[in-house]
């Protein structure tokens, strides 16, 4: 199977072509207003329309209610809500019944412990993302630019998909995809050059990475 690749946090026309124009699977647009790539819900509408199916428009919301869930349905239409807060089982089940849409519910790692959600998770979430735990007085749950011990995830036997985050880069992806044997990786600081500033050039070079490092692992498998 191909390695999805999310771009995340893109706010403006030109980088979101950018990342759709050299191959990203997924783009993620940001509903949280402390982070610095939060969008509006009309600047999220614009952008929405300018992905014409080219890849699947991902809503990040964190601890969201359900009026901003339906404001965001309206604009975006997302193909996938990424709930990067502090949901529980419970409420990940009224979320998903509500919006209709598949559901990436963020797992944040820092210890082994962090992964005794994972059954409650598994039976609602269509799709995991690992994330780096975010330090206790963070402004934001993510999008810190931080990775977390891929090894964590070295054993991992989960049924459901899951892609990792958390500082990753152009530098860092092959080893990451090597390690956690993820089917997807996600990226957002990494590809900046200021917070909530994406570099053309970085998308480009995070994306041919990801791809290679795909292709470095099929290699290996066929020897
Ligand atoms: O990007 C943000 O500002 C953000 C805000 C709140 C929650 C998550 C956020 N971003 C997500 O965090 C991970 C890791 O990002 P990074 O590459 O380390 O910057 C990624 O999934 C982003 O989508």
């Amino acid at each position: 199977m191909s390695l999805l690749v999310k771009i995340c946090g893109l706010s403006t026309p030109e980088t979101l072509e950018t990342a759709l124009e050299a191959g990203a699977d997924m783009v993620g647009f940001v509903f949280f207003p402390p982070s610095p790539r939060h969008l509006s819900l009309e600047a999220g509408r614009e952008l929405g329309r300018q992905v014409k199916r080219r890849a699947l428009k991902v809503a990040l919301t964190v601890d969201a209610d359900d009026a901003t869930l339906d404001n965001i349905m309206d604009a975006l239409s997302p193909d996938i809500f990424q709930l990067h807060g502090t949901e529980s089982v419970a409420r990940l089940r009224d979320i998903r019944q509500r919006v209709g849409r598949p559901v990436m519910k963020v797992v944040p790692v820092a210890t082994s412990a962090d992964l005794a959600v994972l059954p409650g998770y598994a039976e609602i979430a269509e799709r995991i993302l690992f994330d780096a735990r975010a330090p206790k007085d963070a402004t934001r749950p993510g999008g810190l630019g931080a990775p977390f011990d891929w090894h964590l995830l070295g054993n991992l036997e989960l049924a459901l998909p899951y892609m990792v985050s958390g500082g990753l880069s152009a530098d860092n992806v092959a080893e990451a995809v090597r390690v956690t044997r993820a089917g997807g990786v996600d990226v957002s600081s990494g590809v900046e050059s200021a917070p909530g500033v994406k570099d053309p050039e970085m998308i480009k070079a995070f994306i041919r990475a990801a791809r290679a490092s795909q292709d470095a692992s099929q290699e290996l498998s066929v020897r």
